[in-house]
């Protein structure tokens, strides 16, 4: 089986922040290095920023736009520009490209989860490497992925890859920003992203002039792309060789182990490719019969129900703190929910008038975080 890496770029390392100008050289050898992994017999996704960064360039515009309306004008500007010199790249060295531009909507539906996934595996066949971006002209606030970082690692799950590489401007993740504190200590590997709370790691809220998300989202990027079983690497930018390097054993950037348990296609597409309408909060009880003895969820064990819901919506499932502890498919609206909350099954007949689902959420429909 050949393996399929997932290599994502962001603006901050595409561009050069004092101009905006494209980075060429940095361009020239991402493309290099991904060509020559294609012709290794590897299948590769490049999920590229830059349509904001490139589309300031190109309308002499300093700042990133703070509108969603002005961005969205601007990434339709930069997102052609980008492509072209992609594609002039990709076809000094012979390699075709495709575009492939994803909402958040397009993977929430398990029809056009599915169908996403049988075109890149169709692009693979052809020998293309596909450039995905998030379709920012038409997402909406309640619909995007908002950062690059979380798309390719939901990408990453989708295809089922063997490798994420995030590559930004720094090296590796630092126990804080390098920028801000020159004695932050380099961290090589996690093998399991709650090491990342015992050291403490800042990570702040936000990146480079351009970037989107700072070390935040590569964070979340990594724990949705190893609990898929992807293993992830963050790394320079600057020298997308390294790929290579990190390919063949080297302990370069920050290495994230794969869990060693991923899940299955479907709780992936749960877990990560659904936007959850509700909450619901569990008593102590509830929340060992799920995270512990894998059982389903009922209502007895229901403290609270926020948010408003169908049957099949996904909701969250809240330990008596707040803590996100699990997602699933519940089988009964809000309304509903919150009739029957804390009541034993043989009771919810004469409260709902109706005969209803046995369980609130069937653990085949519950993934446990
Ligand atoms: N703990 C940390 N380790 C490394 N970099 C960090 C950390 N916390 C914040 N950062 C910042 O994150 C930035 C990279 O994020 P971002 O600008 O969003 O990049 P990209 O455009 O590649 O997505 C770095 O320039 C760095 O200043
Ligand atoms: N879709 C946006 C990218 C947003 C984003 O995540 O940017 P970055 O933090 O630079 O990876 C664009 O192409 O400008």
């Amino acid at each position: 089986m050949p393996q399929t890496l997932v290599v994502k770029i962001g603006t901050s390392s595409l561009t050069r922040p004092e101009t905006g100008s494209l980075a060429l050289a940095t361009l020239a050898s991402l493309v290099e290095v991904l060509s020559q992994l294609q012709r290794q017999g590897y299948a590769v996704v490049l999920v590229s920023s830059g349509a904001v960064g490139v589309g300031c360039a190109r309308l002499g515009l300093v700042e990133r736009p703070r509108t969603m309306s002005r961005k969205q004008a601007i990434a339709a500007v930069g997102q052609g520009r980008l492509m072209r010199v992609y594609d002039d790249l990709f076809t000094s060295l012979q390699q075709p490209i495709a575009q492939v531009l994803l909402t958040r909507a397009d993977l929430m539906e398990r029809s056009r989860y599915l169908n996403a996934y049988r075109t890149f595996t169709e692009l693979f066949n052809l020998g293309v490497i596909p450039i995905v971006n998030e379709n920012d002209t038409v997402a909406t606030d309640e619909l995007k992925f908002g950062d690059n970082d979380t798309l390719s690692a939901l990408v990453a799950s989708l295809i089922e890859a063997d490798w994420l590489f995030l590559l930004t401007d720094v090296d590796r993740l630092y126990s804080a920003d390098p920028r801000q504190f020159p004695d932050a200590q380099p961290i090589g590997l996690v093998n399991n992203i709650e090491q990342l709370e015992q050291l403490q790691v800042q990570t702040g809220d936000r990146g480079s002039q351009w970037g989107t998300g700072g070390m935040t989202t590569k964070i979340t990027a990594a724990r949705i792309a190893t609990n898929a079983g992807v293993r992830t690497a963050i790394a320079e930018g600057k020298r997308p060789e390294n790929i290579l390097k990190i390919l063949q054993g080297e302990p370069l950037g920050t290495q994230f182990e794969a869990q060693p348990r991923p899940m299955n296609a479907r709780k992936r597409w749960i877990a990560n490719g659904l936007i959850p309408a509700g909450k619901l909060v569990l008593d102590a009880g509830a929340v060992a019969a799920i995270c512990q003895a894998g059982k389903s969820l009922l209502a007895a064990g229901i403290l609270q129900v926020s948010g408003e819901f169908q049957p099949s919506d996904a909701v969250q499932l809240c330990d008596p703190f707040g803590k996100e502890i699990a997602r699933g498919l519940v089988n009964y609206s809000s309304t509903e929910l919150n009739q029957i909350r804390g009541h034993h099954s043989d009771e919810i007949p004469a409260i709902l008038g109706y005969e209803g689902a046995e369980t609130v959420i069937h653990r085949d429909n519950l993934v446990v975080s």
